[in-house]
């Protein structure tokens, strides 16, 4: 296994036929994530989240859908002004009304989406695909007459028959669409189906094709980083995974992945707990504790045999450092805790414990019934102190 100075290589990559990737990442936080039942994000949280993302890299962050309110209207216009290095796009129906709201709003991109699957035509517009799609290459002319950038989205595109996708796809090129974009909406896909669709798609359309995963079976991650590796350019993510029903592909963890994984470095990926904190307190949606990258237990040890590992080296027992996302480490004293990590632990609070008094000390540890819900640094201070006065 190789080591670099913030992570372990997974050196099985070197096994595979990958080419460098060629990505960016929209990140729809701010619209698909508002989705998310109950979540409202005020103009000031908005604008801080959008700075924020702008700060990491981002290439381009999807700020709104214009005609949901006056208020996100006037929220999509202002992050398009804030003069980011990441260019904003912003959601619309196929309805030349809804590409006038993102008009007005100065946007770079608009996404003009249709549902192309026979169960969304059916049982959603009541209309026929030949109908629909008219009626989006119709929002995609306005768009291109007024100087937008156009991503033309296929929603349910994942349980849509393929052939109409590609039929779709190359059609909307003849509107010079910027990209195509397949949504897999309700999370049906596994890495490898999203790799083939991926694929075949890229087989017939020149366009630069982008992956918009949801996680009703937590894939999304891994689905959109198997797209990746079939060639998809554009990169859908939320941060903390927020987002309609089980949420998206997390911002946290696709970037970490493609550091780790795919060597891309040029995120800073420092910022993500910070905006991680963020978005959770904006939200009022506190991510689960064992989340990978951000949630609270991402770098929290209690085993024994891992913290006395981890006291010598980190790397034993941690993929990637805490400091490479804005995290810290946190070593737990508990049922499971052992004598070398409780040496160490002791020792990092300045005090000198004989061999007997630590083995004193985690009897007292082990059989408290405080271990269940964690025993504090202040209460561990105590114990110590009793330990030593006895
Ligand atoms: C997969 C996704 O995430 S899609 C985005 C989902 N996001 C949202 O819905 C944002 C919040 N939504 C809203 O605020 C409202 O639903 C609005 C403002 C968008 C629309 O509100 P309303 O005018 O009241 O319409 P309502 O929500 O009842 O129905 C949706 C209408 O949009 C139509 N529609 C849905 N998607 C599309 C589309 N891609 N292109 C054209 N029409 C569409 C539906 O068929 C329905 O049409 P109908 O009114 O003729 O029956
Ligand atoms: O692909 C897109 O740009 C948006 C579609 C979407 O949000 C979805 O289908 O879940």
């Amino acid at each position: 296994m190789v080591l670099t100075k913030d992570y372990s290589l997974n050196g099985l990559m070197q096994f595979l036929d990958l080419k460098t990737l060629d990505i960016e990442i929209c990140d729809v936080t701010l619209r698909d994530g508002e989705q998310t039942p109950g979540v409202v994000f005020t103009r000031e949280e908005k604008t801080d989240i959008a700075s924020e993302l702008d700060a990491i890299g981002v290439e381009i962050i999807e700020s709104g859908f214009p005609v949901v309110s006056q208020t996100e209207k006037e929220i999509v216009k202002e992050i398009a002004s804030m003069g980011l290095n990441a260019k904003t796009c912003c959601l619309a129906r196929s309805r030349v009304s809804d590409v006038e709201a993102a008009i007005e709003c100065d946007v770079d991109f608009v996404s003009i989406f249709i549902a192309m699957s026979e169960l969304h035509l059916k049982h959603k517009y009541h209309k026929s695909y030949e109908e629909m799609f008219g009626l989006a290459m119709e929002a995609v002319q306005y768009a291109k007459d007024h100087g937008l950038g156009v991503r033309f989205a296929a929603e349910d595109g994942s349980r849509t028959d393929i052939e109409t996708l590609k039929r779709a796809f190359l059609a909307a090129e003849e509107y010079k669409v910027d990209y195509v974009s397949i949504a897999d909406t309700i999370g049906i896909l596994n890495p490898s189906t999203t790799y083939y669709l991926v694929k075949e798609i890229k087989k017939i359309v020149k366009t630069p094709v982008c992956i918009h995963c949801h996680d009703d079976m937590g894939m999304a991650t891994a689905n959109t980083l198997a797209a990746a590796e079939a060639g998809a350019k554009q990169l859908h993510t939320t941060v903390n995974g927020i987002g309609e029903r089980a949420g998206n592909a997390s911002l946290e963890e696709v970037l970490v992945a493609l550091r780790v994984q795919y060597d891309i470095d040029r995120y800073d990926t420092r910022k993500l707990t910070g905006l991680s904190k963020k978005v959770e307190r904006y939200s009022g949606i506190k991510p689960g504790v064992t989340k990978a990258v951000i949630g609270e237990h991402a770098f929290s040890h209690e085993s024994g045999i891992h913290v006395c590992a981890i006291l010598e080296e980190p790397r034993t027992y941690e993929l990637f450092s805490p400091e490479m996302v804005g995290g810290q480490r946190r070593l737990i004293v508990g049922k499971h805790t052992g004598i070398k990590a409780l040496k160490g632990i002791v020792r990092s609070m300045g005090y000198d414990l004989s061999q007997e008094a630590l083995c004193t000390l985690i009897e007292k540890v082990k059989n408290s019934a405080e271990t269940k819900y964690g025993i504090s640094s202040t209460r561990l201070e105590e114990m110590i102190k009793e330990v030593k006065g006895t």
